[in-house]
């Protein structure tokens, strides 16, 4: 899949225009991206970046990290998913920067998602979803979201995220209101985010593939 995620990469590059400050998510898909602005950072104002792992990458290429307060509105995000469903609602955070992930796509414009085709699904759910939990909750969030969901928490143990929490994978999940389990789950104190990108989905999918395909 690596092949398609770097065209899905590549294409997202339509989308920027002189002196733009880009929105910049995290993972595999992402680093296709990165690598694609570094070929243009002259073209660009900077980038604010969702992980520590990006920022990482954004630097060796030389392209300038700004801070989101002194950015937004940004015009322009460009992240993968974990799934996305035929309406543009998505899961996130398999690489857990979804909180930091969460603040960009709403601070910005135009979301455009970049995915490899095998990320597409009708119902979301199949991947386990992501939940950010603040670490003396995390026993607690997982109690709760249990008992709502009928889904099995299971703690992804060893991880820290860049803002110092931890992570909750909801396994077995069939999701047919994604809106409503993003509330429902926000709710939950304790709980810093959901991966679940439903409220404020993606405004454009690019699905590698030659040609790539736009949802
Ligand atoms: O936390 C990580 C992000 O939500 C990623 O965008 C997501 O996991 C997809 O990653 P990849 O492009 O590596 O499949």
């Amino acid at each position: 899949m690596s092949g398609a995620k770097r065209l899905a990469a590549e294409k997202a590059i339509d989308y920027i225009e002189d002196g733009m400050i880009v929105g910049v998510g995290t993972g595999s898909t992402v680093a296709y991206f990165i690598d694609a602005l570094g070929r243009i950072k002259d073209r660009i104002g900077g980038a604010v970046s969702s992980s520590e792992q990006s920022t990482a990458r954004l630097k060796q290429h030389g392209i300038e990290v700004l801070d989101l307060n002194a950015t937004a509105p940004l015009h322009l995000y460009v992240d993968g998913a974990d799934e996305c469903d035929p309406h543009k609602r998505l899961i996130k955070g398999g690489g857990a920067a979804l909180t930091r992930e969460k603040i960009i796509a709403e601070a910005s414009t135009k979301f455009v998602c970049i995915i490899d085709p095998a990320k597409r699904v009708d119902v979301l759910g199949r991947f386990p979803l992501p939940v950010e939990v603040i670490p003396m909750a995390r026993s607690l969030v997982a109690r709760k979201i249990l008992a709502m969901t009928g889904g099995q928490p299971a703690w992804r143990e060893g991880v820290v995220t860049d803002n110092g929490n931890w992570v909750l994978d909801i396994h077995g999940l069939r999701i047919v209101d994604p809106v409503a389990m993003e509330q429902a789950i926000n709710q939950i104190p304790g709980v810093v985010s959901v991966g679940l990108f439903a409220r404020r989905p993606a405004d454009v999918v690019i699905v590698g593939g030659e040609p790539p395909i736009l949802l």
